[in-house]
């Protein structure tokens, strides 16, 4: 068995943040790899302007990482899916010999509530979410929260996450990164028309 971390973002751009908390994840999982799941169009940004194209998005994911265990891919895009539920039975049905967990930012967990079937997810594959500086107190009053808090795992046995009855949720607690997707955007709109973009955005790239 293969054990598997799904990360799943808009990845726009792919960030320091991203590949930062993705290394310390697979470190405290034990993950064979972790997989980035480039988004197609996140269900709830549907009304953003200043989504880039895939093509690009993806593109900075895999230079973001190189030379590492994780995996950028374009899984969503072939499977034809965009809701989080249905890209997870289908990797589980393509995948029976694979362990998955999916992985999340702390903001992620805050609006969890609003993704279609969250519960189900909850009840296909363990959750480990990882802290994020200026979300962990939404996170922890969360809807999501609310119903999952029973669930919780402590932190010194998440690598026995292939052992846990579902649902399962553990919080990871990393060195604390600010930066964000926004924060970039924010000073380099046009980060995907440049020839040679930017791997290591300014340090004050935080969220907007
Ligand atoms: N600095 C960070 N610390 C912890 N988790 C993060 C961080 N940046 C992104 N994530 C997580 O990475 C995943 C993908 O995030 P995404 O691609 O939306 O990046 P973002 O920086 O949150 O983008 P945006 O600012 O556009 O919302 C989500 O689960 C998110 O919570
Ligand atoms: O399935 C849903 O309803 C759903 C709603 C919102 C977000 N998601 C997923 O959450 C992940 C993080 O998205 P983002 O845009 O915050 O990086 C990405 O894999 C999205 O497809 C999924």
């Amino acid at each position: 068995m293969s054990r598997i971390g799904l990360f799943g973002g808009s990845f726009n751009p792919a960030h320091r943040g991203h590949r930062g908390i993705s290394l310390q994840a697979i470190r405290a999982l034990e993950l064979d790899e972790l997989w980035w799941l480039v988004s197609p169009g996140n269900p709830l940004k549907d009304a953003a302007t200043d989504m880039a194209p895939f093509a690009a998005r993806l593109a900075s994911a895999e230079r973001m990482a190189r030379h590492s265990r994780i995996r950028a891919t374009d899984i969503e895009r072939r499977l034809g899916t965009r809701y989080t539920l249905d890209t997870l039975r289908k990797l589980r049905a393509r995948f029976p010999d694979h362990d998955f967990i999916w992985v999340m930012g702390a903001d992620n967990l805050a609006q969890f509530h609003r993704w279609r079937g969250w519960r189900e997810i909850a009840r296909t594959m363990p959750i480990a979410v990882v802290a994020r500086p200026g979300y962990d107190r939404r996170a922890r009053a969360s809807v999501a929260m609310g119903w999952l808090r029973r669930h919780a795992r402590p932190a010194g046995q998440a690598k026995r996450w292939t052992n846990w009855s579902l649902p399962a949720l553990v919080l990871l607690r990393f060195r604390p990164d600010p930066t964000s997707a926004t924060g970039i955007r924010a000073a380099d709109p046009a980060w995907h028309r440049h020839p040679t973009p930017n791997h290591h955005p300014p340090r004050t790239a935080m969220k907007g």
